[in-house]
């Protein structure tokens, strides 16, 4: 099936998404742009989407604010109580002022202290509340998503905002946006209490603050775009290495590991490179700040010793002066820094949203037509005609029109290409046609709500998907309230009770990722479990093409029987035993349904089928079977370099 393998689409080498680049790219503009890809698009308005979750939690948002004002003024009071410690408390003759200005700042320091820590906790709490919150709805959305969205959308990419640029939100909510309120009032507290100390020196470092901000903003935002594209270079190293390791056969194979080897050393040095330019820029940028404002301090401790010496200002007023200065100065760069992370978190947030607000191409209608219960498990594809979004000039199918009965089987030939695959993924409605209906039961299945008709379908797949879990588990994935004893019955009725008993767990067996590897036919019968256990009316078979040996042949084969007994059946047919046993079987070319009938009408009436048939035929003439014709029957229509379907195209 093409559709389900969307890596080898070949559409999908331009469905790159645009926020997974640098910031600048811009998408192609392509056709499919406007079909749904995401786009990135990124705006400080986009923390909109961020703010609304945060106001989810009104009392831990006001909690957190509390805290964090709490502790800007203890801040700035730790200083103004330095001021009374410096011009009183050194007197000797009054040894009480100077208990009496500590205890101040001790309690200062502890108020400090108490209200630091409880805006850690408050503000780094709602960050991963909010994060936990927004991931949940992302993912939420996503699942229900129609397939070509992934197709679109590289599943890598969609992960990617799901976890690092949730990542980058949360970090964002619990500190920056932390740092940000903490420093404007710092910034704003110190600058005001610079004033009520000497209005005057105040005017002249006003006047004096554009020539230190700008060179740092200058060189701040210089910093930040080299960043950025070190970060770019990054990515593509990871990206290359995935793929190259994702593949590692296919590389070993063609003996690739010298161009690999290049590929990534060029990458990485790349991403050096950038770095080099980047940390070049960055220790200028620090040496620039360092300077500017250490050069500021000592101006104004300069001023200030003239204004103390002139008896304008107490030396504790004058190291309170500069105190704020420091204070203001910290709190601005800090404000500065911040705001290029809420850059950052304006276009995760932007990306997320957008997952957020993708809409599913596959709608529930305002008033589904339910399906009749129970299903007799008739359908009907009426003058259907489809195009895949992704390819409008071509037809994947053309007028196609057939009634299945309930409980017949129905076998799809055909060449690679000709919309067998196309035929199931309508009926799942995975996609609508853009003209002609699919009916179940009479009903339309545009207008009924597409989980409900997706219960009455089971479908054994030609690659079985297996999940990280249990064997049991696996199988349960068929209905997911299925008790033990119906998920071993219906292994047992797939035949693959008996390998299953045999894995060193059983059915506790873990597979998937580092667990136990199953070969194809124990896949295939897996999978067969998982469609028993569905017990649906319809049975959407999609054959697999690789050469199974005669033993597991026969046990899959026998499975499936099992299977298809008492359900309306559509299979994708690869065998010669499949097509024998169908009631009908469907000819289909380059999108149209050329041929109806029984293998014997075919052959007599239908080329195609006939030219088909013969090279199986022929085939069995030079390979002739070693143990009867059951097995002959049993054996794959299509192939490796065989395959019926692909000679024939
Ligand atoms: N997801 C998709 N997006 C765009 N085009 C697709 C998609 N899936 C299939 N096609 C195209 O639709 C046509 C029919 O493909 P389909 O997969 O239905 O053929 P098939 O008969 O099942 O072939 P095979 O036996 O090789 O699986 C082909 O031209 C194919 O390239």
């Amino acid at each position: 099936m093409n559709a389900a393998a969307p890596e080898q689409n070949e559409h999908n080498g331009q469905a790159e998404l645009p926020g997974s680049k640098s910031d600048g790219s811009k998408s192609d503009g392509s056709k499919s742009d406007a079909d749904g890809r995401l786009k990135g698009l990124a705006g400080l308005a986009r923390l909109k989407l961020v703010v609304s979750y945060v106001l989810r939690y009104k009392k831990l948002a006001a909690m957190a604010l509390l805290s964090l004002s709490i502790a800007a003024a203890a801040n700035l009071a730790v200083i103004g109580a330095l001021q009374p410690v410096i011009d009183k408390g050194f007197n000797a003759d009054d040894p009480a002022a100077i208990d009496r200005s500590f205890a101040i700042l001790f309690g200062i320091v502890v108020i400090l202290a108490l209200a630091a820590s409880a805006r850690a906790y408050f503000v780094t709490l709602l960050g991963e509340r909010v994060v936990a919150d927004l991931r949940r709805a992302a993912h939420a959305r996503v699942v229900s998503l129609h397939p070509s969205f992934f197709e679109d959308n590289r599943p890598s990419e969609i992960v990617s905002r799901l976890t690092a640029d949730a990542g980058v939100i949360q970090q964002v909510v619990s500190t920056s946006v932390s740092i940000a309120l903490r420093n404007s009032a710092l910034f704003i507290g110190g600058l005001s209490m610079m004033v009520i100390y000497n209005p005057g020196l105040m005017a002249i470092i006003t006047m004096a603050i554009p020539l230190i901000i700008a060179p740092i903003l200058y060189l701040g935002r210089k910093v930040r775009a080299l960043s950025r594209s070190s970060q770019d270079r990054i990515a593509d190293v990871a990206t290359m290495a995935t793929e190259s390791l994702g593949a590692i056969q296919v590389v070993q194979a063609f003996t690739r590991e010298g161009t690999e080897k290049t590929r990534f050393r060029d990458a990485v040095e790349r991403a050096y490179e950038t770095a080099q330019r980047r940390i070049m820029a960055r220790s200028v940028l620090a040496g620039v700040v360092i300077f500017l404002i250490s050069a500021a301090i000592t101006f104004i401790l300069w001023q200030g010793a003239h204004e103390v010496v002139a008896g304008h200002m107490t030396g504790g007023e004058m190291a309170a002066f500069v105190g704020y200065a420091i204070m203001a100065a910290a709190a601005a760069g800090a404000v500065v820094e911040v705001y290029s992370d809420l850059q950052r978190a304006a276009g995760a947030a932007g990306r997320l949203g957008e997952l957020l607000e993708a809409r599913s191409a596959i709608t529930v209608p305002d008033n589904p037509i339910a399906l009749p219960h129970p299903l007799k498990g008739r359908f009907a594809f009426e003058n259907v005609s489809f195009f895949y979004p992704s390819k409008p000039a071509i037809a994947a199918l053309q007028e196609i029109s057939f009634v299945v009965e309930p409980g017949q089987t129905v076998a799809l030939v055909g060449p690679s290409g000709a919309g067998k695959s196309t035929i199931l993924q309508l009926l799942m409605r995975f996609f609508d046609p853009q003209s002609g209906r699919v009916l179940l039961d009479d009903v339309d299945i545009s207008q009924t709500d597409p989980v409900e008709l997706r219960q009455h379908l089971a479908i054994v797949p030609q690659d079985t998907v297996i999940f990280a879990d249990t064997v049991r588990e696996n199988i349960r994935y068929g209905r997911i309230d299925a008790d033990d004893a119906a998920v071993e019955a219906a292994a047992m009725a797939a035949m693959a009770d008996g390998f299953i008993k045999d894995l060193p767990g059983g059915y506790e067996s873990w597979l998937g990722e580092r667990g136990v590897r199953l070969s194809g036919g124990q896949r295939q019968r897996l999978a067969i479990a998982r469609a028993i256990l569905r017990d649906a009316p319809i049975l959407l078979l999609d054959e697999a093409t690789s050469a199974l040996d005669a033993e597991a042949e026969r046990t899959v084969q026998g499975a499936l029987e099992h299977l298809m007994q008492g359900r309306t059946s559509l299979v994708i047919a690869h065998r010669l035993s499949t097509v024998l046993k169908a009631d009908r079987i469907l000819v289909m070319d380059e999108g149209r349904l050329i041929a109806s009938g029984t293998h014997a009408e075919l052959l007599a009436s239908n080329p195609l089928y006939a030219r088909l048939a013969k090279l199986q035929f022929d085939l069995e003439k030079t390979e002739p079977p070693e143990t009867g014709p059951e097995e002959t029957g049993a054996r794959p229509l299509s192939s490796e370099g065989q395959t019926l379907g692909l000679n024939a195209g």
